[in-house]
Order: C-alpha cells, then sequence, then structure tokens
C-alpha cells in the first residue's frame, strides 16, 4: 500500500433511490505529508465523500460501497466501536461552520476536556492542561481565558483555530479540512492556511474540501475535480492550474481569476 489512506471505487447511493448515485466510483489517495485538493462546484458530491470516510452517513438512507484503507484496516467493515475510536484520533476532521461544533451553553474547556477524556483515561486537571498546550501551539492568545469562555463570545476565525487546536490534540495523521476557511475572512483565512501548511510539513496528510481554488493553488500538491459526484480530473496542482484539459476545470479556474481580477 503507497499511501496512508486509499479510496477505491467508492460509491455513496440513496437506499430509496438506488439507481440515482451520489458518489460514483471514486478514488484516491492521501499520502504523509502531502494535501490533495478535492474541488468542484457547490452538489458536486465533495462533503458526502468525506462523510462517507469518516462513516458519518445514516446507514439507513445511505448505501455505502467500494473500500477505504487507512494503513491496513478497511474503515468501510470496521465495528462502530473501533470507527469512532480511531475518527478523533487517528482521522480528525474539522468543518466549514466551527460555531456549530460547540455547544454554545457549555464553556469551551470543558467540551476541550470532554472530547480529550473520550479518548484517554486522564483526570480533568491534566485534560485541561493538554487543552491549554493544544491552544498554545496553534499560538492563540490567553487560552487560559479562551478555555473560560462561551463559543458564541467568540469570532468564526478564532473558533476554527480552537477546532483545528482539538482536532490535533490526539496527533491525528490524516485531518480532513471540509471548506475549513470558507466562512472566514481574509486575515483568518491566511492564518488558518498557514497553520494547516505546518501541519503537512509536520507529516500529517490533508484532504482539502473546497471550492477555492486559490486555497487548492497555495496548499495542496496533487488535486481531484468533482462533478456531479464523479472524478472528471485529477492531477499535481501546478500542471492542472497550467493545463487543464476538461472544460468543467478550465470553467472553475476561469472563475477563480475573474474573482481575483474583481470582475
Ligand atoms: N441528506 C441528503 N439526502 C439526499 N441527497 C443529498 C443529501 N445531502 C446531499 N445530497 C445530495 O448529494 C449531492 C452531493 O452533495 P454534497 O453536499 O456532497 O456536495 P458538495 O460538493 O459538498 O457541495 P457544497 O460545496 O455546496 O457543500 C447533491 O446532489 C445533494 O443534493
Amino acid at each position: 500500500m503507497n499511501g496512508l489512506l486509499e479510496v477505491k471505487n467508492l460509491c455513496v447511493g440513496l437506499k430509496e433511490q438506488p439507481s440515482r448515485l451520489i458518489v460514483k466510483h471514486v478514488d484516491f489517495t492521501l499520502r504523509q505529508g502531502k494535501a490533495l485538493a478535492l474541488v468542484g462546484e457547490s452538489g458536486s458530491g465533495k462533503t458526502m465523500t468525506c462523510k462517507a470516510l469518516m462513516r458519518l452517513l445514516n446507514r439507513k438512507k445511505f448505501e455505502v460501497s467500494g473500500s477505504i484503507r487507512y494503513r491496513e484496516v478497511g474503515l468501510l467493515t470496521l465495528k462502530e466501536k473501533e470507527m469512532r475510536s480511531l475518527c478523533g484520533s487517528k482521522i480528525a476532521m474539522i468543518i466549514q461552520h466551527p460555531m456549530t461544533a460547540f455547544n454554545p451553553t457549555i464553556k469551551i474547556g470543558v467540551q476541550i476536556i470532554e472530547s480529550i477524556r473520550a479518548h484517554r483515561k486522564i483526570g480533568k486537571k491534566e485534560a485541561y492542561e493538554i487543552g491549554i498546550q493544544a491552544l498554545e501551539q496553534m499560538h492563540l492568545p490567553r487560552c487560559e481565558q479562551l478555555m473560560n469562555s462561551y463559543s458564541y463570545t467568540l469570532s468564526g476565525g478564532m473558533l476554527q483555530r480552537i477546532m483545528i487546536a482539538v482536532a490535533l490534540i490526539h496527533k491525528p495523521e490524516i485531518l480532513i479540512a471540509d471548506e475549513a476557511t470558507t466562512a472566514l475572512d481574509v486575515k483568518n483565512q491566511s492564518i488558518v492556511l498557514e497553520e494547516l501548511d505546518q501541519l503537512k510539513k509536520k507529516g500529517i496528510a490533508l484532504l482539502l474540501v473546497t471550492h477555492d481554488l486559490g486555497v487548492a493553488a497555495k496548499l495542496a500538491d496533487d488535486m481531484v475535480v468533482m462533478k456531479s459526484g464523479e472524478i472528471i480530473e485529477r492531477g499535481a496542482v501546478f500542471k492542472l492550474f497550467a493545463s487543464p484539459r476538461e472544460a468543467y476545470t478550465k470553467e472553475l479556474l476561469g472563475a477563480r481569476i475573474m474573482k481575483g481580477a474583481g470582475l
């Protein structure tokens, strides 16, 4: 096995509409210290692919087939308890709206301590110290004050960085970032992109789900382009930017150039 995570022939369908596939025969590999960008227009199947990877799709509603291997472990056939222990430790995910990741009625610190203790048998004091260290590593200011805050008092950028800090506590080998910078302003976007770049340098494999090709250009090594649930083009980012083969990829790139030019 070449990669850390190998996805082969991944399909997601709706049980009540077996003829319609939402994700169609998707293949890709995540490698240590490399970032793969999953790009495509809204509705192209990027989030469904990630949810299938993390086994977050309701099995009563969705049919998931194919193979997803993390090291030698087949994720689609793993017992639920083992899968939950793997997700949040070795494979972590951060999402677009960090405010939905935190309960607004419970202090951030309490939630961080709970999430640490869900994976490690340690006391609250030790978990608190680990939480503080994690926030410091994300270069967040006044970490003790942050632990004592409620999510609704913090900005989206701050919450996104806290979510990344929490995702990194158990030293994941893979980080899935689903539109992790989309809801952020330019300044926070650039801070989060820089943090993600540092993670890559530390050897973490990144899956960047984005419709922003600027994010892909800054961080990703390779890119796969999705349309209507299928991968229609793939390759090294610099090659796809220089000479896209498919009209759809050219359109995505064209839209980016127009956006960049303020048109
Ligand atoms: N709960 C659901 N039930 C049925 N179909 C769904 C459900 N969620 C998503 N879909 C369908 O799956 C397809 C892919 O959606 P998905 O959310 O993966 O797209 P996406 O590329 O992530 O888009 P975006 O960038 O807007 O998040 C869409 O056609 C959508 O209608």
